[in-house]
C-alpha cells in the first residue's frame, strides 16, 4: 500500500493545481449514467430466497458443513426482515439542525461504565463543567454554543488530568466526546500561555503552541471545525493543514497566526521541512486516534514529527493520546512520547458501546448485493433510510467502493463513495452529500472508519468485514454516538473466520445477541494463528499494570503483536481473494488512509 502522505506534499500541490472546487452539487453516478431506470428495480418474492445455485461447494473447513454454514444453523431467507424490525427498538433522535446540540443525549447510558485510572497522583474527576477552570469565554461557548449540559465520563476524568498538566493516554468508546476532552484543556492552556509573539512574521514561520494530529483529512477538518467552535471569541487562533487541498490557502491562514494547529502528518512534515511551520514553541501535543497514528504504517512519520524535528522533548510539553482502541504494544510504543503519564480507560479498552445494536448475518460473497438490496428496500419502506436515517456501508477495496456505489445508484438507492483514490474535493463532496442527506448512503473504505461524527447515521453495514477487531469497533462506532442508539449489521462468511472470535466476544460484552453459529466459527478458529492475530490488538488496560500481561495471556493467548503481526500496509493491501466486494469483483489495493 502506498500512503497518500507522499502525494500530499507541497511540491505536488504547487506543480499540480487543485481542481476547481466551486462545482455544482454532487451528482450521483446514477444521474451521470446514460441509463436511468424509470422504476427502481424491486426484488420479487423469489429474490428474497438466498440463491443456492452457486458457491455452495466452498468448504469452510473445521466443523462447518461445507456450505460455509455452521452445523445446525439454517440460513433464514428473511433475515433482513428481522434486522429492519430491530429499527423499531432504536430511538432515533430527530435533530432540528445539523449541529449536535447536546440535547437528547442519554448520559445515563454512560453512567455504569467502568473507569480505570492508573498513574501517580491522579487528579479528581469533576461532575460539571462549572467545576473546571476553563475560563469564562470557553465555559460560555460550551454552554451556549455547543449546548453541552454536562461532561461525558471521559471528559469528567480527562479534563482535570490534562488541566493539571499531566500527560495522558486515554481510551474511551466511540462517540463519547474525546475531541472536547483534549480540546478544552488545550484551549484553556493556550489562553493562559498565549503571548502576541506566537507567530514570527519576519520569517513567515508559524509557531503554534498546540498541535493536534489526526490520521485522515476529513477527521482533521472535523476537529478544526469543532476547535473553532470552542474557541469562538477567545482570540485563540486555530488553523488546519492537510493533504489534497491547495497549500496556498493553508499557508495564508498560517500567515494570519496560529495558536492551535490541526494537521495530518504528511502535509505537516512537508510544511515544517519548507520552514513554514516550526514546532519549537509547542506546549501541547494531542494525537487523536493515537493507536492508528502509531501503528506500523504511520509510526515513522509520527516519530519524525515528535522526535526528530524541532518539537520540544516530553519534559517540555504536555502530550495527550486518545483513541477508542489501544493495543498493548502500541501503548508500549506510545510511552516513548510521554512522561509520568496517567492511563485512563472509560469502558473496556477496545469495547463498543451497547448503544449500538449489533447484528451479524451469514451471507456468501455472491449473495451480498441481493441481500443488501433487500435489506435497504425494507429499511426504506419502514422509513429507516433517508435524509434523517443515513446508512454507511464499509467495503474492503477502493474499487469495490466505486462499483457498489454505481450499482446502488442503478438499483434506485442514491449513494456516494469515499476512499483514498478520490481527489480531495470529490471526497469532501461525497461526505457533504451524505451528511445533508442528498445521498443517504455512503459507501466507504476504512478512510471513513475513524473519528467521523456524522449526525443521523442510523445504520452501519459491514458489507465486507475488516480483518481486525479494532477496525470493526471504529467502523460501527460511526453510529450510536453521543448517547444515541444505532444499528450495525455485518455480513459474515467463512472468509471472515479470523474475526469470528473477537466479534463474538465483543457482542457478548456489549450485551448483544450473538448467534450460535458465530460461536462455532469462533471455536473452530480459536486455536489458529490468524485468530490470535486478529484478537491480539484488543488492548486490555494500562500495559504498565503489574498483572496486565498475565491477564492478556489468559484472554488472548499472550500474543506478541510485533512477533507475527504483518505490517499494517499488508493488512490493507490485499483483499479477501476477489470475493470481498461481493459480485465477484477483482481484488485490488485495499482501503487507503491519508
Ligand atoms: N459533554 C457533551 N455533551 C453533549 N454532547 C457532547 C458532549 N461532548 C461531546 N459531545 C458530542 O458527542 C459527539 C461525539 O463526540 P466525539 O466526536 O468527540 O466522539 P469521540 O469519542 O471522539 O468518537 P470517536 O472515537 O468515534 O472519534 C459529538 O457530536 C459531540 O459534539
Amino acid at each position: 500500500m502506498s500512503y497518500s502522505y507522499f502525494s500530499d506534499t507541497y511540491a505536488e500541490m504547487t506543480q499540480k493545481p487543485a481542481r476547481q472546487t466551486g462545482r455544482p452539487n454532487y451528482l450521483p453516478p446514477h444521474l451521470r449514467d446514460t441509463y436511468i431506470p424509470d422504476q427502481p428495480e424491486r426484488y420479487t418474492a423469489n429474490d428474497r430466497g438466498l440463491s443456492r445455485g452457486r458457491g455452495r461447494g466452498r468448504s469452510s473447513g473445521g466443523r462447518m458443513d461445507g456450505r460455509g454454514v455452521a452445523p445446525g444453523y439454517e440460513r433464514n431467507p428473511n433475515q433482513y426482515h428481522t434486522l429492519s424490525d430491530r429499527f423499531s427498538e432504536l430511538k432515533l433522535v430527530e435533530e432540528e439542525n445539523s449541529q449536535n446540540t447536546g440535547m437528547g443525549i442519554n448520559f445515563d447510558a454512560y453512567e455504569d461504565i467502568p473507569v480505570e485510572i492508573t498513574g501517580s497522583d491522579v487528579p479528581k474527576p469533576v461532575n460539571t463543567f462549572a467545576e473546571i477552570d476553563l475560563g469564562e469565554v470557553l465555559n460560555d461557548n460550551i454552554r451556549n454554543r455547543c449546548k453541552y449540559v454536562k461532561p461525558t465520563p471521559i471528559q469528567r476524568h480527562a479534563i482535570p488530568v490534562a488541566l493539571a498538566g499531566r500527560d495522558l493516554m486515554a481510551c474511551a468508546q466511540t462517540g463519547s466526546g474525546k475531541t472536547a476532552a483534549f480540546c478544552f484543556p488545550i484551549i484553556a492552556g493556550v489562553l493562559k500561555t498565549k503571548s502576541p509573539a506566537t507567530y514570527g512574521r519576519r520569517e513567515s514561520v508559524a509557531y503554534p503552541l498546540a498541535l493536534i494530529l489526526s490520521p485522515t483529512r476529513e477527521l482533521c477538518c472535523q476537529i478544526f471545525e469543532e476547535a473553532k467552535k470552542f474557541c469562538f471569541q477567545t482570540n485563540v487562533k486555530v488553523a488546519v493543514v492537510y493533504g489534497g487541498a491547495p497549500v496556498y490557502t493553508q499557508l495564508r491562514s498560517l500567515e494570519r497566526g496560529v495558536d492551535i494547529l490541526v494537521a495530518t502528518p504528511g502535509r505537516l512534515t512537508d510544511l515544517i521541512e519548507r520552514s513554514k511551520i516550526s514546532l519549537q514553541k509547542i506546549k501541547y501535543l494531542a494525537l487523536d486516534e493515537a493507536d492508528r497514528m502509531l501503528d506500523m504504517g504511520f509510526e515513522p512519520q509520527i516519530r519524525k514529527i515528535v522526535e526528530r524535528l524541532d518539537m520540544p522533548p516530553p519534559a517540555s510539553r504536555q502530550t495527550m493520546l486518545f483513541s477508542a482502541t489501544f493495543p498493548i504494544e502500541i501503548q508500549r510504543m506510545a510511552s516513548d512520547f510521554l512522561k509520568n503519564y496517567i492511563f485512563l480507560s472509560v469502558g473496556r479498552v477496545g469495547s463498543s458501546t451497547d448503544l449500538i445494536i449489533q447484528k451479524i448475518v451469514f451471507v456468501e460473497d455472491f449473495e451480498k448485493r441481493e441481500y443488501l438490496r433487500n435489506l435497504l428496500h425494507d429499511e426504506k419502506a419502514k422509513g429507516n433510510l433517508g435524509k434523517n436515517a443515513l446508512t454507511l456501508i464499509f467495503v474492503e477495496t477502493k474499487r469495490n467502493a466505486d462499483s457498489l456505489e454505481n450499482w446502488l445508484c442503478r438499483v434506485g438507492f442514491p449513494a456516494a463513495a469515499i476512499h483514498g483514490d478520490k481527489v480531495q474535493y470529490e471526497r469532501e463532496r461525497a461526505l457533504a452529500s451524505f451528511k445533508n442527506g442528498a445521498t443517504p448512503i455512503l459507501v466507504a473504505t476504512d478512510v471513513a472508519s475513524r473519528g467521523l461524527d456524522i449526525p443521523r447515521v442510523a445504520h452501519v453495514i459491514n458489507f465486507d468485514l475488516p480483518r481486525d477487531i479494532d477496525s470493526y469497533v471504529h467502523r460501527i462506532g460511526r453510529t450510536g454516538r453521543a448517547g444515541k442508539s444505532g444499528l450495525a449489521t455485518a455480513f459474515f462468511n467463512a472468509k471472515n473466520s479470523i474475526v469470528a472470535k473477537p466479534i463474538f466476544e465483543l457482542m457478548k460484552e456489549a450485551h448483544q445477541e450473538a448467534p450460535d453459529w458465530l460461536n462455532q466459527y469462533a471455536e473452530s478458529n480459536s486455536s489458529s494463528r490468524d485468530c490470535r492475530r486478529s484478537s491480539s490488538k484488543f488492548g486490555g488496560r494500562d500495559f504498565r499494570s503489574k498483572n496486565n500481561d498475565s491477564q492478556e495471556n489468559e484472554d488472548y493467548g499472550g500474543y506478541d503483536y510485533y512477533a507475527t503481526q504483518p505490517p499494517v500496509a499488508a493488512d490493507f493491501s490485499d483483499s479477501y481473494g476477489g470475493g470481498g466486494g461481493g459480485g465477484g469483483y477483482e481484488s485490488v489495493i485495499a482501503s487507503g488512509w491519508d
